[in-house]
């Protein structure tokens, strides 16, 4: 494995300079150019990576596992040693580990652990122009972290020091090697250029030698734009490297005729053109989602099976897309058997970071599946757009990695020159924002204001609002913006807000078990067999054109009609997943079951997975909820500003002791026992947490404990909760919007009152628009549930929420109070002289003292308006 020819070895020495002298250093190189795999092993052959981790993010899971794999083989290291990689809920890592490849998400969630990311000496923001959500808001809190990094950091790096004092004793005596003698170099020149600050700061000689030049954290940005100048300009015109060249070419064929309608069975066709005429190397077809990939492989492998004995070797179909389980995900970087063409069919997920060895053809489609949401309407809408062009050139990336490659797309080059967009919005400004505010909110960054917060491209101020709104119906948020111990513990689960929320009340109400496994199957997404579904075609088809029996359509047949009485048994879709998983369970997990009923196997398995993993983060979360003490709305800030300070919150968590939460009833146990009794089920006997099945063999859950299951997704559900209209079954939203829309005919059959009515109040998981608007995933909910809710959900003083207005008015009133505190000195004839007076302000400069000379103006003023009355 030879990479000193990677365009990026030849650039080492100079973005090592600049890295050296810089903060920030922005990368831009050509896709294949070497910034995932090379950058953190340039860094780390230079000495970095001693004093903090390399850490390497990815916006994708698939990403950060692949490429850690492949920089360990390139290193001869066993994965999980020098080189590692963390993602949700799976961490390779040891302490021993040098470069880290991680999500995004799973470092903003590190950011909760360790504001100031000390175990990090360099980040390094891979594929910045993919703008993930993440990305974004790691840019903001980043940049706040860098700013303040001179005073900040010092203290957690203090430890870090330390341990550099201790090696550097140990390679007195023992070896020395480069890196050591580099950063003694580099300490020495810090210690020459610092003293003076050293000393005002109090720390002993060598400590003072170490900090600020080896424990600065370093972020480097890499990105195949020419966005550069942008990234540069929000790092305070940090220097940008730009690396020309890639590994190998690409040769781009262009189609004569633009294929934006047909385009899933243009790429089959064209895949199998491939197959029967071009040399031998793998295909690798993007199209736009999971059931459009599925059908592909259907039709690739039919088709295959039509051509003539010799017009072409064997070809091995393998779809990719996030929704797969990991394990299948990796298949795709197996090698194939001798003599197999591999044809890989994926969405986005294949476009950054990731090398199939083998690929030499890819077929893009120019489309993708991008959601979108509309604050306004409070809509998400997901729907099939045109990629940009700068997805387009990753897309032909992906050829022309280990050998010379070319790009079938299935567009005009007049269209890609004339009508494709330059890039595609980042995801901030088309995303709902809750779980991302509520992530700021709990990093408790010192004086935070969301709705001005640095944001490379600021989202619309109705996104904040909404975001800042919901949390606040979700109790997360008090109403001067501070996080609540309910917000921290959301924080802390995998989860959307709304659904994180309604675990905590589960847990609050005994129920946590089921809405576990609510979760589970809803984020799962894929749990219904292809034209299955509750209200789908195969039920009502069982109902009015019977299949001859023992046929394939028979069976379909049949289990849409399981479903659809199913369906009608649970009342809504909730509940009916939450049957479904039960049953399974009950059953031992069998492909007959999922079969029967219209499921599909690998998406059950995805949710039962799933299942298990937020079983054991719920356990965690919720030891932690125990652990909490309340803030309360007027501390908030101040303990915030404590925290960044004092340490991680981790810690101050474990150390300090709140009242416990009301103790799940029985029946209702934490996620250790949810893992113990699933694998049992079936084969004692027992459902789920060891309950008896019932005669039918199903574990259900009782009618109280559904009660309770609705109760607790009502509170998490807060702000998309939905009335009947009267004479009607239209449904009008309850939130600000008060929008009007209809159950969509996909959710599963709700019960109707004597003259044709629904119920009266409904919880909705999605606003969706596609022909018109629609509640998809409804539950019935009581006016008794919903009533405590009402109240939060009318308008909120946004700008409190954000946190700005607060500070406004604090500032305001703590400059008033200067300003009769001035006053009042000098009527004394007791003018301090002006260095008394300079550490006076600084003394006011924080924020116990702003809220104690608001308290003085307060009582000033009330004081003033009762002089007045009299
Ligand atoms: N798993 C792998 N198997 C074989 N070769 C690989 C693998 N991963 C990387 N390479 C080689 O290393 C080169 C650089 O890959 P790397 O991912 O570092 O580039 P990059 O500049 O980050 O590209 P991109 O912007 O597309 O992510 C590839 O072009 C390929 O030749």
């Amino acid at each position: 494995m030879d990479t000193s020819n990677l365009p990026i070895r030849q650039y080492a020495a100079d973005i090592l300079a600049a890295v050296e002298k810089n903060d920030v250093v922005v990368v831009i190189g050509e896709t294949g150019s070497g910034k995932t795999t090379q950058l953190s092993q340039i860094l780390l052959e230079a000495g970095y990576g001693d004093h903090g981790m390399i850490g390497v993010t990815q916006p994708r899971r698939v990403g950060a596992v692949t490429v850690a794999r492949r920089v360990a083989e390139e290193r001869k290291v066993e994965l999980g040693g020098e080189v590692g990689y963390a993602v949700r809920f799976e961490n390779r890592t040891c302490s021993s580990t040098k470069i880290k490849y991680l999500t995004d998400g799973t470092l903003l969630q590190e950011c909760l652990e360790d504001t100031h990311l000390s175990k990090y000496q360099v980040v390094v923001l891979d594929e910045a122009h993919e703008r993930s959500l993440n990305t974004d808001i790691l840019f903001g809190v980043i940049k706040k972290l860098l700013a303040s990094q001179d005073g900040a950091r010092c203290g957690s790096a203090a430890a870090a020091a330390a341990s550099w004092q201790q090696q550097q004793k140990q390679q007195q005596v023992g070896s020395s090697s480069r890196s050591s003698s580099k950063l003694a170099a580099a300490a020495a020149a810090a210690a020459a250029a610092a003293g003076p600050q050293q000393k005002r700061l109090g720390v002993g000689p060598i400590m003072a030698v170490a900090m600020p030049a080896q424990h600065r954290l370093k972020l480097l940005v890499t990105s195949a734009t020419l966005d550069g100048e942008k990234f540069s300009a929000y790092f305070n015109d940090c220097p940008v490297f730009n690396v020309p060249g890639r590994c190998f070419p690409v040769d781009v064929i262009h189609s004569q005729d633009d294929h934006m309608q047909d385009y899933a069975a243009a790429a089959v066709d064209t895949a199998l053109q491939i197959h029967m005429q071009q040399p031998p190397g793998d295909i690798l077809i993007f199209l736009t989602g999971q059931a459009e990939i599925d059908k592909a492989v259907q039709r690739l492998n039919s088709e295959v099976c039509k051509l003539p004995a010799d017009s072409a070797g064997e070809l091995l179909v393998l779809p990719l897309y996030a929704a797969l389980p990991p394990e299948l995900q990796l298949r795709v970087f197996r090698p194939a058997q001798p003599g197999v063409r591999r044809c890989i069919v994926a969405t986005n997920v294949a476009e950054t970071s990731i090398t199939v060895e083998g690929v030499v053809y890819v077929i893009d489609s120019g489309v993708m599946k991008l959601k979108s949401y509309n604050a306004a309407s409070g809509m998400d809408s997901l729907e099939v757009t045109a990629i940009s062009r700068v997805q387009a050139a990753q897309r032909a990336g992906r050829a022309g990695r280990t050998r010379p490659g070319k790009c079938f797309r299935l567009y005009t080059r007049r269209y890609f020159e004339r009508q494709m967009p330059d890039t595609t919005p980042p995801e901030i400004c088309r995303t709902s924002l809750a779980g991302a505010v509520l992530g700021l909110k709990a990093l408790g960054l010192p004086g935070l204001d969301v709705l001005s917060f640095d944001f490379l491209d600021p989202p619309e101020q109705a996104s904040l609002c909404e975001a800042l709104r919901q949390l606040y119906v979700l109790d997360a948020l008090d109403v001067d913006g501070g996080i609540t111990p309910t917000g921290r513990a959301m924080a802390a689960l995998p989860l959307e807000p709304a659904l994180a929320r309604a675990l905590l009340e589960a847990h609050k109400l005994g129920c946590l078990e089921e809405v576990i496994t609510v979760a589970a199957m809803l984020s799962a997404e894929h749990v219904f067999a292809a034209g299955q579904g509750p209200e789908s075609r195969a039920a009502a088809n069982a109902l009015t054109n019977p299949a001859p029996p023992g046929s394939s359509a028979a069976a379909q047949a049949e289990a849409g009609r399981k479903l659809k009485q199913l369906a009608e048994e649970c009342q809504g879709d909730h509940l009916l997943l939450l049957r479904l998983y039960q049953m399974w369970a009950a059953a031992g997990f069998t492909r007959d079951f999922v079969q029967a009923h219209g499921l599909e196997l690998r998406g059950m398995n995805f949710a039962r997975d799933i299942r298990k993993q937020l079983a054991a983060v719920a356990n965690f979360g919720s030891s932690h909820l125990q652990q909490q003490r309340p803030v309360s709305a007027s501390s908030s800030q101040g303990q915030q500003q404590q925290q960044q300070e004092g340490g991680s919150k981790r810690r101050r968590w474990d150390e300090d002791k709140g009242p416990p939460l009301p103790s799940p009833t029985a029946g209702s146990s934490l996620g250790g026992s949810l893992l113990r009794s699933e694998g049992s089920a079936g084969s004692r006997g027992l459902g789920l947490d060891g309950r008896p099945l019932s005669r039918n063999g199903r574990a259900v859950s009782s009618p109280e404990t559904l009660e309770k299951v609705r109760r607790a997704l009502t509170v998490g559900f807060a702000n998309r909760i939905a009335r009947r209209m009267r004479l009607h079954n239209g449904y009008r939203t309850c939130n600000q919007k008060g929008a009007l829309a209809q159950v969509h005919p996909g959710s599963s059959q709700l019960s109707s009152d004597d003259d044709g009515l629904l119920p009266e109040w409904l919880i909705y998981h999605e606003f969706v628009a596609t022909s018109r608007p629609f509640l998809r995933q409804v539950c019935p909910t009581r006016y008794e549930w919903v009533e405590p809710l009402l109240p939060k959900l009318q308008e909120v003083d946004v700008q409190r929420l954000s946190g700005g207005k607060l500070r406004a008015q604090a500032a305001a009133a703590a400059a008033a109070a200067a300003a009769a505190d001035a006053a009042a000195v000098a009527e004394a004839g007791q003018a301090a002289d002006g260095e008394a007076g300079a550490q006076k302000l600084a003394r006011r400069n924080d924020d116990d003292a702003v809220n104690a000379a608001r308290q003085r103006y307060l009582q000033r003023k009330q004081a003033a308006a009762a002089g007045k009355k009299k």
